[in-house]
């Protein structure tokens, strides 16, 4: 059975409706209206231990919606959340064991904490096994190389060294899964590999089940194996990321700069998509035309003098998959 069961699940926000004017307030007193927003339609999904899943889409869509369902911070209005045989929102104690939760935008830290003791706190939380308090301590703090930086106040440590810390205390009750909200925001890219490789690190070693939400699609290629994608509340794709990226991609790129002016190429394999006198870049599919032959359709036109081929982008296809879907709904 699933680590984590979805099932026909919505959610809908009541929001207070508020008029202008003084008299509006007062007889907002004795009637209050509201409108409905549906931040999450009729969501189904599955996840099986020891997965990493990127969960994503564009603002709005409703992935914090979903992971705050999932960690029973939010109730849903329809449907079914199970987590590990629980129903997280009526047992929110259980599953809090089972679970960790990093949200890139808010802390677990104590500010006048430095982390050594920040652990300790979090060991008397949780109240967890001195043995495995001890392991994972060590675990992590090499992992995540923290070991400078362990006796200074919080306050005092960088964004990049934070985020590496509220990871540390999200894991140290070993929970069997990890939501991750936007992990990587704000910090170098240094930083950013650090962490993608500790979250791929813990999977294997740990087994522990990830799901992760983001809009650095550089987070999703290096971290996650899936990707369920959501927009308006309702789920568009579900699948491996590869199958994704080959599916949505819009395919190579390449950009050519001839010694002379460029006058032109007529292939339906290759998109022009933009020129700028000496240099021309093309779109296309490699299941279509290697790069060679490519090449040897451009070098018929001019004496070539550089090139530059560029991958297809995670972050095109998931634009690509929205306007497709936006496409389906209208025709
Ligand atoms: N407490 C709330 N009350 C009313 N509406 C809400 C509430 N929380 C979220 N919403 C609305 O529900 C929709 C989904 O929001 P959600 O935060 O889940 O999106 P998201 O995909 O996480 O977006 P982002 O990438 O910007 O964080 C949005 O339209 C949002 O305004």
């Amino acid at each position: 059975m699933s680590l984590i069961q979805v099932e026909g699940v919505s959610k809908e926000f009541r929001i207070n409706r508020r008029h202008k004017g003084a008299f509006a307030a007062v007889k907002s007193l004795f009637k209050r209206e509201y409108s409905y927003k549906v931040a999450v339609r009729d969501l189904s999904f599955n996840i099986n231990e020891g997965e990493i899943v990127g969960y994503i889409g564009s603002n709005g869509a409703g992935k914090s919606t979903t992971i705050k369902m999932l960690s029973g911070v939010l109730v849903p209005t329809s449907g079914s959340v199970i987590v590990d045989g629980l129903v997280p929102y009526k047992n929110r104690k259980l599953n809090a064991r089972k679970i960790g939760v990093v949200f890139g935008q808010r802390t677990q830290l104590y500010w006048n904490l430095p982390m050594e003791e920040t652990f300790d706190l979090y060991k008397k939380i949780y109240n967890i096994d001195t043995v495995q308090f001890k392991k994972n301590v060590e675990f992590f703090v090499e992992l995540l190389e923290m070991q400078p930086f362990l006796r200074t106040p919080v306050r005092q440590l960088s964004l990049g060294q934070r985020m590496r810390a509220e990871l540390v205390v999200s894991l140290l009750h070993d929970p069997k899964i990890l939501y991750l909200d936007e992990p990587t925001i704000g910090l170098d890219i240094l930083v950013k590999q650090k962490i993608r490789k500790f979250i791929r690190q813990l999977n294997e070693e740990k087994s522990t089940t990830v799901i992760l939400t983001t809009h650095d699609m550089d987070d999703i290629d290096q971290i996650c194996d899936r990707v369920i994608t959501i927009e308006k509340g309702e789920k568009i794709y579900d699948g491996p990321l590869e199958q994704f990226k080959a599916q949505y991609s819009v395919g190579h790129k390449l950009s050519v700069s001839f010694k002379t002016r460029y006058s032109g190429v007529n292939d339906p394999r290759l998109r022009v998509i933009e020129i700028q006198d000496h240099k021309v870049t093309v779109l296309f599919r490699k299941e279509e035309i290697g790069i060679p032959e490519c090449l040897a359709i451009l070098s018929q036109i001019g004496e070539i003098e550089d090139i530059k081929i560029t991958e297809p982008n995670i972050e095109e296809a998931v634009e690509n998959l929205i306007v497709n879907e936006a496409g389906k709904v209208l025709v």
